[in-house]
């Protein structure tokens, strides 16, 4: 596996690669990674011959500078990781590299961005599509990877990818759970016991509250009945439970059958926030 830490090294890397006839995978991460990543990483590898992994931990996607300061990043477990599961290059840039100037460019999307993660931490798509933007640009791959725990997250790439009209898949992989159904997290990392034992919660939550979906429960029912029991737990303080358009992500007022919905959380578990996601089929 090559370990290239330089914008030139990625774009003369990928070029080369493109001028060889290679199909060419990115799978961008911020680290600290785990089963979920590696799908990603495996899903590239069986459909393109080059796999470009990345880890930056991006700060133009950070509104919490603790969230930034703290989150876990162990480079050498990482590269241990990428290699055997079929990457072929890891780049990993600084921040100097990635931001030789103060970023200033600003994106808009619209209603995309003005529910959940998007109204929770103000700048954070901003900086999600920028940082994609470059990894793109860079590596100019074929298809990139993307994982659907952070749902919102791919929508907004696909209409970056849409809007700047980039030559690319975006494939997005299913979430990847422990046993007991906690959504794996880099920041899973800093629960402490009693927050990583009622952390399944999130997941039991949004499965119970699927399910009234699906039975036609109205929901703005839905959604207080779970922020409730997930206000009953004190180790848990929820930010927000959504049920949503799975495509457009606006609130809905009734569940329509044929079209998909998803039901999103973001919830602090001792000093640590997390989100998840499960989709209702339409
Ligand atoms: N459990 C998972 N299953 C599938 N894909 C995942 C999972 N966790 C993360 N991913 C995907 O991996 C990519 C990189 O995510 P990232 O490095 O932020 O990891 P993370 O585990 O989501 O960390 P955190 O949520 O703590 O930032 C993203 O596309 C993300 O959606
Ligand atoms: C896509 C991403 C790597 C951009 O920094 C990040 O938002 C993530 O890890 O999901
Ligand atoms: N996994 C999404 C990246 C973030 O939380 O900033």
């Amino acid at each position: 596996m090559q370990i290239l830490t330089t914008a030139a090294g990625l774009q003369a890397y990928t070029e080369q690669a493109r001028q060889a006839g290679k199909r060419l995978g990115l799978v961008p991460t911020m680290g600290a990674l785990h089963a979920g990543h590696i799908q990603l990483v495996q899903a590239a590898r069986a459909e393109c011959n080059e796999v470009i992994a990345t880890i930056f931990v991006n700060p133009t996607q950070f509104n919490n500078a603790d969230d930034f300061r703290l989150y876990p990043r162990v480079p050498e477990a990482d590269a241990a990781l990428l290699e055997p599961a079929g990457c072929t290059a890891l780049f990993v840039p600084s921040v100097e590299e990635m931001y030789p100037l103060p970023a200033v460019l600003r994106f808009d999307f619209g209603a995309l961005e003005q529910v959940m993660e998007g109204a929770h931490r103000p700048g954070h798509f901003n900086g999600v599509a920028t940082v994609v933007s470059k990894l793109f640009h860079l590596a100019r791959p074929h298809r990139a990877y993307f994982g659907q725990k952070d749902w919102q997250q791919v929508a907004v790439v696909r209409q970056l990818v849409a809007d700047l009209s980039f030559d690319l898949e975006i494939v997005a992989c299913p979430t990847i759970r422990e046993a007991d159904g906690l959504a794996m997290s880099s920041r899973n990392r800093r629960l402490d016991a009693p927050a990583r034992a009622v952390a399944p919660l999130l997941y039991q939550v949004l499965s119970a509250a699927a399910v009234q979906v699906r039975q036609g429960v109205r929901p703005a029912q839905v959604q207080a009945e779970a922020l409730a029991t997930l206000a009953q737990e004190p180790a848990i303080t929820p930010e927000y439970v959504e049920i949503a358009d799975a495509q457009t992500l606006q609130p809905l007022a009734e569940y329509v059958p044929g079209r998909a919905v998803v039901l999103c959380l973001a919830a602090h578990l001792g000093g640590v926030r997390l989100i998840d996601n499960v989709v209702v089929d339409g």
